[in-house]
């Protein structure tokens, strides 16, 4: 049977991130994707030009639309741009406990760009991330999570244990942002006990746009496939890899990933990311 996974995010006309990125990277992990729209963003990959919210009731009568019809096995949260929408998906998402439900706290773009108006953290906070099955915050959004600073692995240790306090079911703490270690290191933790760190090559370019994003997508589309949530955050640190490896070179700025990389080259690459320290 087709999987079906759906994304509740801001568009990006440049299709590096976003809805884009989300419905891409779906595809190429052989997942049937839906998408519910809450913000239309006029960005290219040299920043954010423009911001429009979707109405909260549109916003509603999609994710209706969509659930009321579709088998869908994982849901995932991107931009969400204000409390009124983060407050209206909790609500609607309530009766679908059981699907798994992916949070990517997205606040800020790679260009400085705010893509979470400041109240809205706290509605994150509250109505969001005791709901999340995992959660995938960068270090600057861990940091805007928790009040905690994170300077080392230690710092990363903490601010993942604070966010399961917090009430989310397990944490991915994306590394991409640590410009001190040679590698990118995620940090896996939930509230089973289990945490390892992903560790792999840091690759020196400018085309990480979306990069948080397509990870948090690859996750999702595992999910839906029933894959374990540790097998899913495996695969999807994979995908972003390949796909940051395997650079398409588009734009004057910041460039996208390349979605297609994993799908061409994964049967060659896996085994590119190590696992350590699994408990
Ligand atoms: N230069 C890089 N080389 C390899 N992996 C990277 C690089 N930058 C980010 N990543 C990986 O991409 C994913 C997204 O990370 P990050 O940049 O921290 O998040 P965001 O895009 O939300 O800011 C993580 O798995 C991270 O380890
Ligand atoms: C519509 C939209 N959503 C999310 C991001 C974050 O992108 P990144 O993954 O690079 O932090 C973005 N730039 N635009």
């Amino acid at each position: 049977m087709t999987s079906v996974a759906l994304t509740i995010a801001g568009s990006d006309s440049g299709g590096g991130a976003g809805i884009q990125a989300d419905l891409k990277t779906f595809q190429e992990l052989g997942v049937f994707g839906t998408s519910v729209l809450t913000a239309i963003t006029a960005q290219n990959t040299l920043g954010v030009h423009a911001v429009q919210s979707v109405d909260v009731a549109m916003v509603t009568a999609q994710i209706q639309a969509v659930l009321n019809d579709f088998p869908v096995k994982a849901i995932k949260t991107g931009m969400l741009f204000s409390s009124e929408i983060i407050e209206a998906v909790a609500n609607e998402l309530k009766a679908y406990s059981a699907i798994p439900l992916v949070i990517d706290p997205v606040m800020i773009a790679k260009g400085g760009a705010s893509l979470l108006q400041n109240e809205a953290v706290i509605a994150l906070r509250s109505h969001l991330l005791p709901v999340a099955t995992l959660i995938t915050p960068n270090i600057p959004e861990a940091e805007v999570l928790t009040g905690q600073r994170i300077l080392t692995e230690r710092d990363m240790k903490l601010t993942a244990n604070r966010l399961l306090s917090m009430g989310a079911s397990a944490v991915l703490l994306k590394g991409g942002h640590r410009e001190d270690v040679p590698y990118a290191e995620d940090l896996f933790m939930s509230t089973s006990g289990e945490h390892f760190l992903m560790r792999s090559k840091r690759i020196a370019t400018q085309h990480t746009h979306g990069t948080g994003c397509t990870f948090a997508a690859a996750a999702t589309a595992e999910l839906a496939k029933g894959r374990s949530l540790e097998e899913s955050v495996v695969t999807a640190k994979n995908f972003i890899q390949l796909a940051i490896e395997d650079g398409i070179e588009l734009g004057n700025g910041q460039g996208p990933t390349n979605h297609a990389a994993f799908r061409k080259r994964n049967q060659l690459k896996t085994g590119e990311v190590k696992l350590i320290e699994r408990r």
